[in-house]
């Protein structure tokens, strides 16, 4: 009879445990006690960059983590995210006694558990076998992440770092104060539309329209009357009365996106519904009151483009009376396993096509990666592999060459270069390529020995072919050209209709 059977009240339910070591003779020390002291117990060992998303794709019992060769601060760091999104996880640090800061760590979190270095075995199996008593008696693990604490979630809205959490907090608060006006800043593809559009939601306005308007995408001469409506006749081509998208707005929210890009002149007429909620449509002397919340985003430095001259002061001070900055992906990147579930799910589900999985060590390139073009890239990749790759796992040979500079395929058991080639972009865009018959972008050679080129021409001719391939290769599916295009739907119906395309894909 051994000890366990001794104890009825003990389960034998065989535990799960991360370890997050960071030198080889402890990870070893410590699956030797773990197969005396809790045998049967099934356990991972991850790098610390993988931790996070480890722990937030799967369920584990326990973490027991020592310090990285990174700064100092690392530790503390991991330990404040892992408590923050998994406030259950028994987490036991291995901290050592000459590194005060480790100690201070342990002491400042209030961690009830820890080792101290260099290990003493004794210590370690009274460490586990609380571990499998306390694990016993609270039932099963919690399955993958727990909600991050202190947070209002917004349905449909990722976010589970400080950063995110700060966000949603203003969403709420901006929302329930319906007037102010908000700016919305941040770098391309972070997100700033959702916050709009959450704002929108949030407030007594969401029963009627959230009109967006991308203030880049339209041609500054029709800019104004797309916003402020026309009367018949008021221009050449004005051939009958246009209501503007201000007044679609009226009681609900104005999404003024790319603010940045509106001229001087149109700046002076919005600054003028913001200080009298009133505008007159172009030809019309009748000033029409409008009730509208404006909401503008920008990736520009406004306050910049104020010192060139190119924005005007007393706008930027009307719009940003609620500044709002949305976080990079790479100061998040906590975020990247749930966004990978959230965009797999939707796309999958939409086109039912079959799920793919992330291996740990996609994930783990994922995590190195800078996501320059944030949130939309990582929409895009994972539509990429699931075009490719549906059912699979996503193994790091599989994912485009840019995720690969961190990669070492010495270390792939499946050897990477033998396979490489299959799943490389280019093969992914041959096959997108062949499938999209007839193929208008033409291979051309621009020779400056014949002399000048027209440069805004020719970037305007590509432009064109580039959307009616996109067009014709999703069979006139606007929503789904903008995704393969990396446009959103609205930039891509501007250009359309700007470029006077409509219909000429088929
Ligand atoms: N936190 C998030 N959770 C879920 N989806 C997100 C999140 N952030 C962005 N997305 C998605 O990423 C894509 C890009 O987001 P969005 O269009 O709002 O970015 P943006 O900052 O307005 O981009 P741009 O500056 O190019 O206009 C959208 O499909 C959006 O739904």
């Amino acid at each position: 009879m051994t000890s366990r059977d001794k104890h009825p009240m003990i389960r034998q339910r065989p535990l799960r445990l991360l370890l997050c070591l960071h030198d080889q003779a402890i990870v070893e020390a410590v699956c030797r006690s773990i197969d005396i002291v809790l045998p049967g117990t099934e356990t991972i060992v991850a790098a610390d960059q993988e931790m996070l998303a480890r722990l937030s794709r799967e369920a584990f019992d326990a973490l027991l983590v020592s310090e990285t060769v990174g700064p100092p601060s690392t530790l503390r760091e991991h330990l404040v995210k892992v408590l923050s999104y998994h406030p259950g996880l028994f987490v036991v640090p291995l901290v050592a006694p000459d590194q005060p800061h480790q100690i201070h760590c342990v002491v400042d979190l209030d961690l009830p558990y820890f080792l101290t270095l260099p290990l003493d075995p004794l210590e370690l199996n009274l460490i586990l076998q609380r571990l499998q008593l306390k694990i016993d008696h609270l039932g099963p693990r919690q399955p993958h992440r727990s909600t991050p604490r202190n947070t209002r979630q917004i349905k449909g809205f990722i976010g589970s770092g400080p950063a995110m959490t700060r966000l949603f907090e203003l969403i709420h608060r901006v929302a329930e104060d319906d007037f102010a006006t908000v700016l919305i800043l941040g770098e391309s593809g972070t997100g700033k539309e959702l916050v709009a559009k959450a704002i929108h939601g949030k407030s007594r306005r969401h029963a009627h329209n959230f009109v967006p308007v991308n203030c880049a995408a339209i041609p500054d001469d029709l800019l104004e009357s797309e916003l402020f409506g026309h009367l018949k006749g008021s221009f050449t081509g004005a051939s009958h009365n246009k209501t503007g998208r201000i007044q679609y707005a009226d009681q609900g929210t104005l999404f003024l996106d790319e603010i940045g890009d509106m001229k001087p002149a149109l700046q002076a007429k919005l600054l003028r519904v913001l200080q009298e909620k009133e505008f007159e449509p172009v030809g019309s002397l009748k000033a029409v009151p409008v009730d509208t919340r404006i909401v503008a985003a920008t990736h520009c430095d406004l306050e910049e483009l104020v010192k060139k001259g190119a924005f005007r002061e007393d706008l930027y001070y009307r719009l940003s009376v609620v500044p709002i900055q949305v976080p990079p992906l790479r100061d998040r990147l906590e975020d990247i396993p749930l966004l990978l579930d959230r965009f797999v799910e939707a796309f999958t589900t939409e086109r039912s096509r079959e799920k793919i999985t992330f291996s740990p060590e996609a994930v783990t390139l994922l995590l190195k990666h800078e996501w320059r073009g944030n949130v939309r890239e990582l929409e895009n990749l994972v539509q990429h592999m699931a075009i490719l790759h549906g059912g699979k796992t996503i193994r790091p040979q599989d994912l485009p060459e840019k995720f690969l500079r961190h990669y070492t395929p010495t270390a792939d058991p499946d050897g990477m270069a033998l396979d490489r080639h299959l799943f490389s972009d280019e093969v992914f865009l041959r096959e997108r390529a062949e499938l999209c018959a007839p193929m208008p972008v033409e291979e051309r050679a621009i020779s400056l020995e014949e002399g000048p080129v027209d440069f805004n021409d020719l970037i305007n001719e590509f432009e064109t072919e580039l959307i009616l391939t996109a067009m014709r290769f999703t069979s006139g599916n606007k929503k789904e050209a903008a995704r393969l295009l990396c446009l959103k739907r609205t930039t891509l119906l501007e250009k359309i209709k700007k470029k006077g395309l409509e219909g000429r894909w088929t």
